[in-house]
C-alpha cells in the first residue's frame, strides 16, 4: 500500500486529499504545516503531495530530496525562480509540478493547443478565471497554464505574448498577446475560459470544477505513478496518458 504525505494538510486541499487517497487505497503517511519539519512527513512517504504556499517550496524539495522522496507539487503562485528551484530538483527526484491536477483541465490544455496553432494570428486569444474568495493568487495556476499551451501553439511563450489584468488607457489590442483577467468572489472552485475571438465570431473553450474532490483524485492519481518513477519533471499529460 503506496503511503503518501501531505504538505498543507489542513487547507482545503490537503483534507480532500486525505480523502481521496484512501478511496484509491493509499495510505496517509502523515501530513505536514508550517510549524512541522518537513523531513518527518518526507521520510515516512513513499511519495509526497504539496497543496502549501510558495513560500515553503524550497524546504519541501530539500527535505524530499533529502529522503529521496519523489513529489507532487499542486501548489500555484510559483515565480520562474520556483520553476529554476524546481528543474534542479528533478535531476535528483521525481518530481510532478502542475496548475491542475484535473483531467478536464490536463484534456483542456492540449485542445487550447491545437486550436492556437489552427487559427491564425487574427484570432484575439483571452483568458478569464474566477476563483473563491480565499485564494491569495492571481491569475490562478490554471490560467498560466492554459496560457502556456495556447502560446506553445502559436510557437511563443507565454511570458513573451501575456497582457494581464488591463486597466485605464490601453490603446487598442496589439495582435497576438493573451490577455488574462482574474476574478475573485464566493466559493467558486475554478471557472476558466479560453476565448479565441476574431472578426464576427468566437470560440470559448471551459472548464466549471464543481468539486474539489477532482483536484484531490487527480492528485493522488499522480501521486501513485510518480512513486515508480525515475528522476525527472514531469506533467498531468504523462500520468493520464493524454
Ligand atoms: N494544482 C491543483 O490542481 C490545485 C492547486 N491548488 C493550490 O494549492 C494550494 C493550496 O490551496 P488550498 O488548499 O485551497 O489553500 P489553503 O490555504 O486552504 O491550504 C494551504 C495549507 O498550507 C498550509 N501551510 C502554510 N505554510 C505552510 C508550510 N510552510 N508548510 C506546510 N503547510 C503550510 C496552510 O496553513 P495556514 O492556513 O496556517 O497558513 C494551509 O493549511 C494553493 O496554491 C492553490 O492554488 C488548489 C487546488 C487545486
Ligand atoms: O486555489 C484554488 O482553489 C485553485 N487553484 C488552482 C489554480 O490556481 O489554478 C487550481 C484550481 O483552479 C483551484
Amino acid at each position: 500500500m503506496t503511503a503518501i504525505g501531505i504538505y498543507g494538510s489542513a487547507g482545503r486541499m490537503g483534507r480532500a486529499i486525505a480523502d481521496a487517497l484512501v478511496e484509491a487505497g493509499a495510505r496517509l503517511a502523515g501530513g505536514s504545516e508550517a510549524k512541522d519539519d518537513p523531513a518527518i512527513v518526507a521520510r515516512a512517504a513513499d511519495v509526497l503531495v504539496d497543496f502549501s504556499t510558495p513560500s515553503a517550496l524550497e524546504s519541501h524539495l530539500d527535505a524530499a530530496i533529502a529522503a529521496g522522496t519523489p513529489i507532487v507539487i499542486g501548489t500555484t503562485g510559483l515565480s520562474p525562480a520556483h520553476h529554476a528551484a524546481i528543474d534542479a530538483a528533478a535531476t535528483r527526484i521525481a518530481i510532478l509540478q502542475t496548475g491542475n491536477t484535473s483531467l478536464g483541465v490536463t484534456l483542456l490544455a492540449m485542445l487550447v493547443q491545437e486550436a492556437a496553432s489552427r487559427l491564425g494570428p487574427d484570432w484575439d486569444i483571452e483568458i478569464v478565471e474566477m476563483h473563491h474568495r480565499h485564494k491569495v493568487d492571481a491569475p490562478s495556476g490554471t490560467a498560466l497554464l492554459l496560457g502556456e499551451a495556447a502560446a506553445a501553439g502559436r510557437g511563443s511563450t507565454l511570458s513573451e505574448l501575456r497582457v494581464d489584468s488591463r486597466v485605464g488607457l490601453t490603446g487598442a489590442r496589439s495582435e497576438g498577446t493573451i490577455g488574462l483577467a482574474a476574478l475573485r468572489g464566493g466559493s467558486v472552485v475554478g471557472d476558466h475560459s479560453v476565448i479565441l475571438a476574431t472578426e464576427g465570431e468566437r470560440i470559448e473553450l471551459s472548464h466549471l470544477a464543481q468539486d474539489r474532490s477532482i483536484f484531490a483524485r487527480g492528485a493522488v492519481k499522480a501521486a501513485l505513478w510518480l512513486a515508480g518513477q525515475p528522476a525527472g519533471r514531469y506533467r498531468m499529460g504523462d500520468v493520464l496518458g493524454l
